[in-house]
């Protein structure tokens, strides 16, 4: 199959347009991900920095709510006389602070006296902070916030290792992370005399510090070894605890700098899914918790699933599809459109020289236009105008060459070529019909004298005025041709009664007879006619003209202008 142009045309501007469109909308695509990659990382990053400022400043209120308490007489009142009084004022106040802060989950008076025995003690059951008596207060003596802690000096606070609680008795944060800060309380002689504990919450404080972070973020949390202690797998959590090591590196190796010392923060763009794992997107820092031995180093990470990172970027890819196709839609209309333009006028230019093949008009072409198809429709028609002048030149020349091959070049009569053609003809009717044909041979007298006298031009001019009058003087039926030289020939239109024949040869001798003007003088000759006439002087053409010829010669013989029948041996003429 032949395609055509404009197919083919609009076929490629609209693969041209098609992927236009689409490297665009892939290149726009492949921006919007790593835009996208970029912000969450950024905003993952800016979010961690601003957890573990949170978490600084959360140490720090941790700090002076134990300052506080411990500087509160009523707290070394109760440690020094042990009045109902004044534990009850004490238990108030753990109460206003339980509530102030959710994610206390203990506090406790602690004495140094009767084993580290408790004296206030408030527990968190749900929501409320519950005041623990009698049998329910224990010694704790034994345990390092206790013996440590009444070691330190004025305002010292006491910071624990992260670990998850397995004290009995304790009606809330069993078995959860658990953070413990503890701070001496001291009498005027600078002697500690028990302590206050504030148990604090690892996860409900990190729910709180993450409260205000977007859903989809998901916190880690590892200590300086890099055991993991919050994880959105709550079954990645504190490892050790249960005699195995889960490690944040092992998850994310890139990590491990952190835990050699390196302050750096950590971006991670997990584009691999592990095993249970999606794809993520997370970022993560070091953070230290301010303790005497500075041994709580912590790792702090937020990550986010890259689908959901990627979910903008996905709407904006398939915003981008719709694009690309109504593009698509858009360039394959307008590949139609313009190729239609460009063939339309092409088309024209290939009609029209179709056309001009087979000789039908032309049509419009258009030549009006100022680019190249206009320029070709021009180009077209002038060759167009050319060809066509050309031919006819051509036809001019060849019905000149047609004239020629059948007329006389100096007088323009029909030569002996037409001349034998039309005496066939002639015969051919006249034999069919059985009438006669009539030829009367002319041969001028002594013209050559003309020539000698009056030079050859002059011989020229009189044979082209006794053929001009020859011509005019002539029936249109009968034919007067030059043979040659002197020599004319007269063949009769219709038949002729040989007395018929013989006026005419007359009136041949007084036309030939007429002087002719001419430059050089009245031109003036004889003429010998002999007349043959078939079927009487022959049967063949050139019996006839042989006959004629024979009685030109019988009438030359006579002087002056005479006529001779070829079949007759009487002479009539001017000098008989
Ligand atoms: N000017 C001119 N002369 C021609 C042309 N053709 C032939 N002649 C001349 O015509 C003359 C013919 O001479 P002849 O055949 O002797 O004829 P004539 O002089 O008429 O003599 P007769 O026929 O015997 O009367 C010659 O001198 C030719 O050169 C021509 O086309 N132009």
């Amino acid at each position: 199959m032949r395609l055509r142009i404009s197919f083919k045309l609009a076929i490629l501007l609209a693969l041209v347009g098609a992927l236009a469109a689409g490297l665009t909308g892939f290149y726009a695509y492949e921006a919007s991900r790593k835009l996208q990659l970029n912000s969450a990382r950024t905003e993952l990053l800016t979010s961690t920095q601003m957890l573990a400022r949170r978490i600084t400043l959360m140490q720090g209120e941790i700090t002076r709510n134990l300052q506080m308490l411990t500087r509160h007489p009523v707290a070394l009142a109760t440690l020094l006389y042990g009045r109902t009084s004044d534990a009850d004022q004490v238990a108030t106040l753990f109460d206003g602070v339980m509530t102030a802060n959710p994610a206390y989950l203990q506090v406790r008076l602690i004495s140094a006296d009767g084993h580290g025995m408790e004296r206030v003690r408030l527990d968190r059951i749900g929501s409320l902070a519950v005041r623990l008596v009698g049998d329910d207060l224990q010694e704790k003596g034994h345990f390092p916030y206790v013996a440590d802690a009444l070691r330190l000096p004025l305002g010292g606070t006491w910071l624990s290792r992260i670990s998850i609680n397995h004290e009995t008795g304790t009606y809330a944060g069993l078995d959860q992370p658990l953070l413990q800060l503890a701070m001496p309380v001291m009498d005027d002689q600078g002697l500690a005399r028990g302590v206050v504990v504030i148990n604090v919450d690892l996860n409900g404080l990190f729910g709180l510090l993450a409260a205000d972070l977007p859903g989809s973020y998901q916190l880690y949390l590892a200590n300086g070894a890099g055991d993991v202690l919050i994880h959105p797998d709550a079954t990645q959590t504190f490892g050790f605890d249960r005699g195995r090591r889960v490690l944040l590196q092992s998850e994310f190796p890139d990590t491990v700098s952190l835990f050699t010392g390196q302050a750096a923060p950590v971006l991670i763009d997990r584009s691999e899914a592990l095993p249970g794992r999606p794809p993520q997107v997370a970022a993560f820092i070091p953070q230290s918790i301010e303790s005497p031995d500075n041994d709580n180093r912590l790792v702090i990470g937020l990550a986010q699933p890259l689908s959901f990172v990627l979910a903008r970027s996905d709407e904006v890819g398939s915003a981008i599809v719709r694009i690309v196709l109504g593009l698509c839609a858009l360039s394959a209309a307008l590949a139609v459109v313009v190729s239609r333009a460009v063939s339309r006028p092409i088309n024209a230019v290939t009609e029209a020289a179709r056309r001009f093949e087979t000789g039908e008009p032309a049509g419009e072409l258009p030549v009006d236009r100022q680019d190249e198809i206009g320029s070709l429709a021009r180009s077209f028609q002038k060759m167009q105008t050319r060809i066509a002048q050309q031919l006819l030149d051509l036809k001019d020349k060849q019905d000149q060459l047609e004239h020629l091959s059948h007329h006389d070049t100096l007088t323009d009569l029909p030569n002996r070529r037409l001349f034998s053609d039309r005496l066939a003809q002639a015969l051919a009717y006249a034999r069919r019909h059985g009438e006669e044909v009539t030829v009367l041979f002319l041969d001028l007298d002594d013209f050559k004298r003309i020539n000698d006298e009056f030079g050859h031009e002059a011989g020229d001019l009189l044979l082209q005025g006794l053929a001009r009058r020859l011509q005019a003087q002539m029936r249109e039926v009968d034919t007067v041709a030059r043979l040659g030289g002197d020599e004319f020939v007269v063949l009769l239109g219709t038949p002729a009664h040989p007395v018929h024949a013989g006026q005419i040869a007359e009136k041949l001798m007084a036309l030939i007879g007429e002087p002719v003007d001419s430059p050089m003088g009245l031109l003036q000759v004889g003429v010998s006619v002999g007349i043959s006439q078939y079927p009487r002087d022959g049967e063949t053409a050139d019996q006839i003209m042989a006959n004629a010829d024979r009685a030109m010669y019988a009438a030359k013989k006579v002087a002056g202008s005479s006529y001779r029948f070829a079949a007759e041996a009487s002479v009539r003429g001017e000098g008989a």
